[in-house]
Formats: C-alpha cells, structure tokens, sequence
C-alpha cells in the first residue's frame, strides 16, 4: 500500500474525541446536571443539602456556591457552571444558585433550538444580544437606595436570609449586618461610597443560640493572657506588637556549656534572667500596657509582665498581627530592643472576656473604627458554620446596595419583566437570531417556575398568573411561597440588589455562550472522563 493511503495520526492513541452535535449534547447535559443539583435548593421554601465529603465531613447549606464547591465536579462543561457560581459568589456574594439555574435553563433552550437545527453561532449572537437587552431593562424597573434608608438596608439584608437556617432570627442579624457595613463604608474622592468586606472579621463559637451572637466596634482576638494574675481589663490601652520571642536563645546544638561550680552557674542564671527584664523593660520604657506577641513569652518573662500589670498574649496568627496592626495603627516590631513609643498602637480597652467557656480578648474603641468583629454563635459548629455563611450573604447584598445605590424586587417579579421585555426586543430584532432572543426570554422565567416548584405550588399556573399580572403592569408580582399566591413584592419587601441579576445574567450568559461554541472535544487519555465515561475500565496496572 502507498504512502499516500496511510491514515495520518495527530493524535495519540486513546485520545477521545467528540464532534459537532455529540459534543454539544455532551457538555451541555453535563453542565445542566450541574443546574439540577441546585435547583431544589432556591428561594425561601428551598431545601437543604447535605454534602459529606471523602473524609466523611458533612455540610449542610443550601447555598448554591457552597453545595457546588463541595461536589468533586470534574467535567470541563461542567465545571464552568461552577465557575459561574464562584464569580457570582465574588462579584455579589448572593445569588449563585440563581445565576447557575440560569445558566442550566439557557443551555437547555439551546439544546431545543440545536435539534431544529439553529446553528450555534446564531444563537450565541441572539444570546449575546438579549442580555444587553436584560441589562437595560433591569436598569429599567430598578428603584434607588440610600445609605439613610436603614429600613429598606435591613429587608434588603433580610432577603437574603429568608431561605436560611437563620430565617428565625433575621431581623436581629439584618440590624446587625446594616450596623457592620456602615461601620466600614469609605468614600471616595467622587463621593462614591466603597465598603471593603476584608474588615469584617467573623469569630466563630458553637455552643450557644445565634441571637447570642455579637458586634463588636473593634477586633477579637481568640487568645487570653499569658498568665492569670494579669490584668483583666486595661483602659486608654497602649499597644505593642512584637513578632520576636520574649525567649533566651538557646544555644547551638554542638556549643556545650561547661559549668563547673556553682558561681558560675548562678551568674548564668543571673545573666538569663537579665536578658528577659531587659526585654520586658524594653516594652515597658516604650510605653506599652499590652502586649501581643508572635511568638512564645518565657515563664519568666510572663512573670515579669505580670508583675509590670502589662496584658500579654503570645503566638498571636499573623493574621491577627496584621489586623491589629491596621486598627490600633500599630507596627510590628521584630527587635523588642528597638520598641519605641512611636510604634504603639492605642485603643480605648482591650479586655478580657468569656465567650462560652473559653476567654477571648476584645479590642474596642480603636484608632481606625473601620474594623468590626462579629461573634457567631450557634447550638452546633454546623449552625454557627451556617450562621456564617448567612451573614457573608447578608452583608454583601448591603455592601453593593450601598455601593450602587439601586434595588429591584424578587421572588421571580423581575424575572417576569425582562422575560417579558425581552420577547417584545425580540420581534424588533427578526431575523435568525429571533427565536434565539425569544429562547432567553423564557430562559428567564425559570426563576418564578422554580421558586413555584420549591414551594409545592403548580409552576405553569403560577407562571400564567403572573404573566396576566405583568401584563396589566403590575411589574412587582411574584410569587410568595408562603401564601402560594402572585402578591406584590415591593409591599412585602422582597427586595434585592441589582448587582444579584446584572451579574447573574452576565455570567450565565458568557459560560453558555461559551459552551455552545464548542463542537469539538478532544480529551488527552489522562484527562478526567466526559460524562456518561465509564470510570474503572481501564486495566489494573492503568
Ligand atoms: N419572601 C420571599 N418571597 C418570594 N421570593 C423570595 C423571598 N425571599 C427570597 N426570595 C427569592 O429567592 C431567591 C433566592 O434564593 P436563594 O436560595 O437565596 O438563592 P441564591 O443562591 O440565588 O441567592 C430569589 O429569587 C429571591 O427573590
Ligand atoms: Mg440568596
């Protein structure tokens, strides 16, 4: 046989490859499993999920990124839904069950519009085109918020906590998580107001019901002092932050110390000794009446401090250095011989407190007050866990309606406006891209199906009804899952961010528009089965 008939091999063996429509099928049914998992888990009748991960650590949550970054998700499609999830996640920290259902319902369209053969392009354009139109619409129907509308900061707050454990006690959270983010609000030079969550700090403690959980104006540090005849609480507290040990070097391995009577051992004594008060007296001269402490404080030393009634922690986490460091103005210093008076921080107290059974040190009234500590309590590390994560939802939708200034209203209402908007731009826009625009606009409308599907509730009715609502111009109508009926959303102050559905929109149209171009899969043996791979086929010694 020739040269020329031979089949040219670019590929090594046991490569697989899929092509145009088997890989399009693939990817996104790998992608919409991704969707169905979190579907259950929306709005305020969604259920929890319980993840146990190899180790046989559980989670329960019913937040989407959470429940998603648990799964050991391995299919590339697949894994940029997750993606989507994680940037909703950073950009918002709400929402990411809603952006990942959106996305799931825009590939599932796709798929519709693929087998009467639209090509994909077509249909990435018409994507494209209708979330510009989304963007504009949501901009539409938005309402503006101020930082003096604490009430409508506190639904806002509350929204987002409704589907949660910590529902019972949302109005004591919301007022608490308003006070947090004001606390910490910076505005620019163009009167722009930025809050940077970094400085809320978070101290978790099980063993107690969460509405025994606290804000403090300042920091926690989870360490008591050294030595008990300390000082338990210390007024117009000066501050000294040392990342050196209050220790005596101990000498190399191989340098023996020959002692040979007993003079010399007591002046080597003596002269240990003397190093140590050198050091706490350094601290001391300084000005210093606490001192935090990177590393370890010999006995000795901390019998010093005690004596001096100077509140001393030792192996503070760096983190905790750095913290304090920035909220007292305090610098870190590592040659305790150096310690000036310069370098001290200051706080109105630092004081000793218990927390459960435990004793913890609090630092109020500090230099900067763009610090604040919240004390999460609850009856079990997997409530406090979840309290936590709560929380980070509650004050990030506060943070970024503050920071844009708009809101819309939930519970699918603004869903059903841009479905509705979009499906009218559609016919404006004819042509082969139409019926794609058209697929988005009921790609929306997943939302008010699904919270209809969570509450018990039959989603083709609810869905008619609130178009009939929409239509007659009632843009607020969603549905109550609690009622099972269309109700107006802004009277029961169901509010949200725009940031949650701008964002959610964006990402769920960019990774389906992503996926749908792709008709060529080409996976390397060792990459991670596609779905539907059999895994454990390969031979033992594989
Ligand atoms: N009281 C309520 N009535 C109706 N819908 C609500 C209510 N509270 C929240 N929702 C809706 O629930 C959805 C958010 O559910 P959630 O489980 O928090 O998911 P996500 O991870 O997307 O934030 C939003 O569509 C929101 O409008
Ligand atoms: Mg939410």
């Amino acid at each position: 046989m020739g040269m020329g008939n031979a089949p040219v091999l670019i590929l090594r063996e046991g490569t697989k490859r899929d092509k145009g429509k088997d890989a399009q099928f693939n990817n996104i049914t790998a992608a919409r499993t991704i969707a169905d998992a979190v579907r259950s888990s929306l709005g305020p009748r969604g259920m929890d999920k319980m993840l146990v991960d190899s180790i046989g650590d559980v989670v329960i949550t019913n937040d989407g990124v959470t429940i998603l970054k648990e799964m050991d998700v391995q299919h590339p499609a697949a894994k940029m839904l997750v993606e989507v999830a994680k940037t909703q996640d950073q950009e918002v920290g709400d929402g990411t069950t809603t952006s990942v259902i959106i996305a799931g319902e825009l590939l599932k369209k796709s798929l519709d519009l693929i087998d009467s053969n639209v090509h994909p392009t077509i249909i990435a354009a018409g994507y494209r085109l209708a979330n510009e139109k989304a963007q504009e619409i949501l901009k539409g129907v938005a309402k503006k918020v101020s930082l003096q509308d604490e009430a409508l900061l506190e639904q806002i707050a509350e929204t987002s906590m409704i589907s949660k454990q910590v529902n019972s006690s949302k109005k004591f959270f919301a007022k608490m998580v308003v006070d947090a983010v004001k606390t910490i609000l910076d505005k620019d030079e163009n009167g722009k107001y930025t809050a940077d969550l970094k400085n809320i700090q978070t101290v978790k403690k099980a063993g107690a019901n969460m509405e025994e959980s606290e804000l403090v104006k300042g920091l926690i540090i989870d360490k008591e002092p050294v030595s008990p005849t300390m000082p338990k609480l210390v007024k117009n507290a000066k501050i000294a932050l040392i990342d050196a040990a209050f220790e005596v070097k101990k000498p190399e391995i191989d340098a023996k110390i020959q002692i040979t009577d007993p003079e010399m051992l007591s002046k080597f004594i003596a002269e240990e000794e003397k190093t140590l008060k050198d050091m706490v007296d350094a601290v001391k001269k300084a000005g210093a009446n606490v001192v935090f402490c990177q590393k370890g404080i010999d006995d000795l030393a901390q019998h010093f401090f005690a004596k001096e009634g100077i509140y001393a922690c030792r192996r503070v986490k760096k983190s905790d250095m750095e913290r304090l460091g920035k909220s007292t103005n305090a610098s870190i210093v590592s040659k305790i011989s150096e310690l000036n008076a310069d370098d001290l921080g200051t706080a109105e107290t630092v004081e000793l407190k218990f927390v459960g059974d435990e004793q913890m040190t609090f630092i109020t009234g500090c230099k900067d007050p763009k610090t604040v500590s919240i004390l999460v309590r609850g009856g079990t590390n997997h409530v406090a866990d979840e309290v936590e994560r709560s929380l980070v939802d509650a004050w990030s939708v506060v943070k970024v309606s503050i920071e844009d200034g708009m809101i819309v209203t939930g519970g699918g209402s603004t869903a059903m406006e841009l479905a509705m908007g979009v499906r009218d731009y559609a016919a404006s826009v004819g042509g082969r891209e139409q019926i794609a625009i058209e697929a988005f606009a009921s790609a929306m409308e997943i939302i008010p199906t699904t919270l209809a599907e969570n509450a018990g509730l039959d989603p083709i009715n609810m869905v008619i009804e609130m178009r009939k609502q929409h239509k007659a111009g009632k843009k607020y109508a969603g549905i109550n899952p609690f009622t099972g009926k269309v109700e107006d959303m802004m009277d029961l102050n169901v509010i949200e961010p725009i940031r949650i559905g701008q964002q959610a929109i964006s990402s769920a149209t960019d990774a389906a528009v992503m996926i749908l171009r792709i008709d060529d899969v080409i996976a390397s043996k060792s990459a991670p089965a596609p779905a539907g791979g059999a895994p454990g086929m390969g031979g033992m010694d594989d």
